[in-house]
């Protein structure tokens, strides 16, 4: 059973074993609710005794009020049993549930990211688990707490009358394939609301990510527009979806109903043939709209019992991704990073890199520079195995990177990106992301080198300001300074400069070189510029154009041939003279 319960439902052992657990405690809160009845049909027999000529009741008034006390003690012990193993059993649950895909979605390559919706994958962490939580805690332990407590019951009802006990039962199983039948139906309907919130949570991300952009277009009123609409489709599914499970969980609860019917019509014939007595009659009337009680609910909740379905198989298909593997401990020689015949496609058959080979020398700047689109940035990226290529091999001190573990290779790396991200902090504690066990005054150090201390001392709380979202209160040079900041801080023996210096002045540009250059001795730099005056003092270029590698060498020598790099220095001389 523990098996099932975890192959079916996804769950980690003690998961399982809570949901085992939850279950009976149900039907023990099922059963126990019979208790009052019990009490009741006792009571009664004693009431009808001098009515019946069999003498005096037994038992007093006192008798009866300490069986209802010692009753309500056991409904608030069983009731308290089920809470705490179905609430707080699945709120662990959960909680392994959300950090074991916070954890699988930290391994995955940025492959991953690129192909799946991020609205859509904040939705399975937040929104699916959510919605499973809800679902193993109201309704798919109480399902199995039903059934099995009907299924008890029942056994008793047809052993003390059959008769009766048919005519109570047989709406069980019609009730239940009523809503079994329409499953594929609810189902439908239900994937395609799900469908249509996600659009809206995707149209709601993409709004707010690109406000800016929309604003500047005047695309106000018409970008609403779709997103009005998506709301409306949304609105109509729900409704939809909500008018099909109530209808159907209304006529079944209704079907349950005829049960208690179909009870006084055979039980008051077969009082009248004499085939029973008053008391049995009573106690299968009680006992039938006992027994309905948590089938109804459960029936109303079935719908979601079917839905968790959607949600588990989301959860299953990101916990299945492949995640980026590798050893942690390693010991490279040196740090030289050698691409040999390097291919990479971020889509099949639209390969961005073919055969790229080159060396990038510790203690050298290598830089890559190259029309748009030629495959720079990426190169770059897949030294740093934020994706893995598609054939050859990377190595860093003689290692593959793709036998190395993302997070340990990362280590070796400092990194500053041409698009800064930037968090809702201090400077200060933006800087130290690079380092977290840096010193205040190491922080200002790096600042100092990477010349923020100009900027921040206009802030108005300095260093301690907070930058908003994304460094909103600083502009495209500031951000990049920070960013350069961290890298300092970071001091790793690989780095990586896309487009560091291209938001910065030619004056703040040629300050932060000199600062740089003292920043990178010793260390294998690659470095993306498109200017030719910030890689004019590399060691090596490489020129990529179409993926391929077209020129490679020190830049004097390359300025001496007729080739790519040397059109692309007189290209842009000519533009800063004229
Ligand atoms: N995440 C991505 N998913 C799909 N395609 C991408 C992705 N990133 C880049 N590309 C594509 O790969 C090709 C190479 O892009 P890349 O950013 O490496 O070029 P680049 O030489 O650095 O360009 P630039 O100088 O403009 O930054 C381009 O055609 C680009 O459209």
């Amino acid at each position: 059973m523990l098996k099932f319960f975890q192959r079916q439902f996804a769950l980690t052992e003690t998961g399982a074993r809570d949901l085992g657990k939850g279950s009976l405690y149900s039907a023990l809160v099922n059963f126990s609710l019979m208790l009052p009845v019990g009490l009741f049909i006792l009571l009664l027999n004693e009431l009808l005794k001098p009515l019946m000529g069999e003498g005096l009741p037994e038992h007093g008034p006192l008798t009866y009020a300490f069986l209802a006390a010692v009753i309500g003690i056991v409904l608030f012990f069983c009731h308290y049993l089920q809470y705490s193993s179905i609430f707080l059993a699945t709120y662990a649950e959960s909680a392994v549930r959300r950090i074991s895909l916070a954890e699988t979605l930290r391994r995955l390559p940025l492959a991953f990211f690129g192909k799946r919706d991020l609205a859509d994958v904040t939705n399975t962490i937040m929104g699916d688990c959510t919605a499973l939580e809800h679902a193993f805690s109201h309704a798919v332990p109480q399902l199995f707490g039903a059934i099995l407590s009907t299924l008890v019951i029942a056994a008793g009802l047809l052993y003390a009358d059959w008769r009766m006990g048919l005519a109570v039962l047989w709406v069980v199983p019609v009730a239940f394939l009523l809503i079994i039948g329409s499953k594929y139906w609810q189902n439908k309907v239900e994937r395609r609301h799900y469908q249509a919130k996600r659009l809206c949570a995707d149209g709601i991300q993409e709004c707010l990510e690109t406000i800016r952009d929309i604003k500047a277009c005047v695309m106000k009123e018409r970008y609403l527009a779709d997103l009005d609409e998506k709301f409306d489709q949304a609105e109509q599914a729900q409704i939809h979806s909500e008018l099909i499970t109530a209808t159907l969980v209304t006529g079944a609860q209704a079907v349950l109903r005829l049960g208690l019917a179909s009870v006084v019509l055979v039980g008051g014939q077969l009082l009248l043939e004499g085939k029973t007595d008053l008391l049995t009659y009573l106690v299968f009337l009680v006992a039938a709209s006992r027994l309905y009680e948590p089938l109804s609910q459960t029936l109303s909740q079935i719908a979601e019992i079917f839905m968790v379905e959607i949600p588990l198989k989301r959860m299953q298909e990101l916990a299945a991704q492949p995640v980026q593997a590798g050893e942690t401990g390693h010991t490279l020689q040196g740090y030289d990073i050698v691409f040999d015949r390097v291919a990479f496609a971020y889509h099949e058959n639209e390969p961005v890199l073919q055969e790229v080979s080159f060396v990038a020398r510790q203690g050298e700047v290598t830089a890559l520079v190259g029309p748009s689109g030629g495959g720079k940035s990426t190169a770059a990226k897949l030294a740093a195995r934020f994706w893995d290529a598609t054939s050859g091999r990377i190595t860093l001190g003689g290692h593959d990177v793709t036998a190395i573990d993302p997070e340990a290779l990362l280590r070796h790396y400092a990194i500053v990106f041409q698009d800064v991200l930037l968090f809702n902090d201090t400077v200060l504690e933006n800087i130290r992301l690079g380092k977290r066990s840096a010193t205040d005054e190491e922080v200002r150090e790096a600042a100092r080198m990477s010349l923020c201390d100009e900027f921040v001392e206009r802030l108005p709380q300095g260093y301690h300001t907070v930058i908003g979202e994304n460094g909103s209160l600083l502009s495209g040079g500031e951000r990049q300074r920070i960013s350069i900041a961290r890298a300092i801080l970071k001091n790793a023996p690989v780095i990586l400069l896309d487009e560091a210096t291209a938001s910065l002045d030619v004056e703040n540009e040629t300050k932060l070189q000199m600062a740089l250059t003292a920043l990178i001795k010793d260390k294998t730099v690659l470095m993306i510029a498109h200017r030719m005056r910030t890689v004019a003092t590399a060691d090596q270029i490489i020129v990529l154009d179409g993926g391929y590698v077209v020129q490679a060498g020190p830049p004097d020598k390359l300025l001496q041939q007729d080739g790519p790099y040397r059109r692309m220095v007189a290209l842009q001389s000519e533009h800063m003279s004229g």
